[in-house]
């Protein structure tokens, strides 16, 4: 781990735009000595937030470039230090030339989200705004960038930060009750303890709903398409890419490996895996297929088990697998059957719901039914274009949510069981720090290390 979580008094320098040529290339300075480098390279004094046309000078006085120097004197830069930005020709040659030469003057050169991470620590961004840059940088749909801009103008911290709040007034309030232990039942019972708990749980759902959703367009949905040999998964994954991506042929086993695709349904980004038919097999090139079908199973969000409708044992067929995934996997996996091959069965496409399953007739081949399961998995990962996200959010918060709702689950335990209000304040006071670690109130070093090492130099 290379990231400190206190800042080292160094100047630090790079460039801050996209690596390759372009218009107009930035370097950027940040830290105490930022003007004093940057005055040396534009070879004149640099006023405050005024724009300055310049030569960038060489320690040696040779000219490297002319630009434009701006100066943004502490506290109120991005970082919160003295940052100067020479905004030169973008050219990956005459930028580096230029960082080396802010390097012969006192900088060092920056590591990977050394700005966003001073802008952390110099509490100009919490954790989940900085993480938001990194989001919005790297997103791949519309929506995800738009909601990205909305997790760093702070919409989402506001509603993690609005929920800490809360708690913490509970746990004042619980923990003031406990000091009178004789009146402490209630105390809990006067201020409708039990009652703010569930609110509070409410109100963590739908912050947690919302962040589910925000994740969602950004890590995309993992959607495992298996089944036994010939029951038309390679068609389905083409049937959902709209190409033929997979090979698809009447053989049986001609998926020996794993297919990857990556599209979107209305701006839900879904990674799909096609995986080789599940069934007996002496060939071992096959075996290992099957096997690598299961370890892509166990980390879908959703898989689509495909069985050939028309067979008359299609049921059978799609009970058959059941004994094994349950072995293999787990009885709670996320499926839904789907009874392809309805051009020949001749029935209907439809979404019959069966106990906990859902089973869509549909056939891959005409694409009859392929809007039914498009609203399904859109349906499964509680998407909707038409709200679309409040925020964006990661995996991380997701945990750190749940986490949080979980302390509050046992909470209300311990307060239904027992009255026990020293119990409710200690699982309160667990999960405040869980919501802590989402804006980073709560971190360690290590945390810090692996969120801003991903980020790209310059950032
Ligand atoms: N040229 C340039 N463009 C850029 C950036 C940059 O660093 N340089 N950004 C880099 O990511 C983004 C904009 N983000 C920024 C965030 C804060 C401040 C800043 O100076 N904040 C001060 C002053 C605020 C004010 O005057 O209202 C502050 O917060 O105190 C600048 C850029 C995108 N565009």
């Amino acid at each position: 781990m290379t990231a400190l979580s206190s800042l080292d008094g160094d100047t630090i320098a790079a460039i801050a735009t996209a690596p390759g040529r372009g218009g107009v290339g930035i370097v950027r300075l940040s830290g105490p000595a930022a003007l004093a480098i940057g005055e040396q390279l534009c070879g004149r004094s640099l006023q405050p937030r005024h724009a300055h046309f310049c030569q960038f000078s060489d320690t040696d006085g040779s000219v490297l470039d002319s630009g434009i120097g701006l100066y943004f004197p502490a506290p109120n830069s991005f970082t919160g230090e003295c940052v100067v930005e020479l905004q030169g020709h973008g050219g990956p040659v005459i930028l580096d030339l230029i960082v080396r030469a802010c390097c012969n003057l006192g900088a060092r050169l920056a590591r990977a989200g050394e700005f966003s991470e001073r802008a952390f620590l110099n509490d100009k961004l919490d954790l989940a705004q900085a993480e938001a840059i990194a989001d919005l940088i790297n997103s791949t749909t519309e929506q995800a960038a738009l909601s990205a801009t909305r997790s760093l103008q702070g919409a989402f911290s506001r509603e993690v930060d609005e929920l800490a709040e809360a708690v913490t007034r509970l746990r004042v309030y619980v923990e003031a009750a406990i000091d009178f232990p004789e009146e402490e039942i209630d105390f809990l019972a006067d201020g409708k303890v039990a009652e703010q708990v569930t609110a509070l749980q409410q109100r963590l759902q739908q912050v947690l709903n919302q962040a589910r959703q925000g994740s969602l367009l950004r890590e995309g949905m993992k959607l495992v398409i298996a089944g036994r040999p010939n029951a038309g998964k390679s068609s389905l994954l083409n049937a959902l890419a709209g190409q033929d991506s997979a090979i698809v042929t009447p053989i049986e086993g001609t998926t020996r490996d794993v297919l990857r695709e990556h599209i979107q349904i209305d701006g839900m980004p879904l990674h799909i895996v096609d995986t080789a038919g599940l069934r007996e097999s002496a060939d071992v090139v096959e075996q290992e297929g099957i096997r690598r079908a299961w370890e892509e199973m166990a980390t879908a969000d959703r898989i689509l088990l495909v069985v050939d409708g028309s067979s008359p044992d299609a049921d059978i067929a799609s009970a058959g697998l059941w004994p094994e995934k349950n072995e293999r996997l787990g009885a709670e996996l996320p499926v839904t059957v789907i009874h392809n091959k309805a051009d020949r069965s001749g029935r209907k496409p439809t979404v019959i719901q069966q106990g906990n399953d859902t089973v869509i007739e549909l056939s891959a081949l005409t694409g009859a039914g392929m809007d039914l399961l498009r609203d399904h998995l859109k349906q499964c990962m509680g998407y909707s274009d038409s709200t679309g996200s409040q925020y964006s959010a990661r995996r991380r918060h997701l945990e750190a949510l749940e986490e949080a709702a979980e302390f509050l689950a046992a909470g209300q335990e311990q307060l239904a069981a027992a009255g026990a209000g020293e119990l409710l304040a200690e699982d309160l006071r667990h999960c405040h720090n869980a919501l802590g670690t989402i804006t980073g109130t709560v971190s360690s070093d290590e945390l810090l290390g692996e969120i801003f090492s991903s980020f790209c130099i310059g950032k």
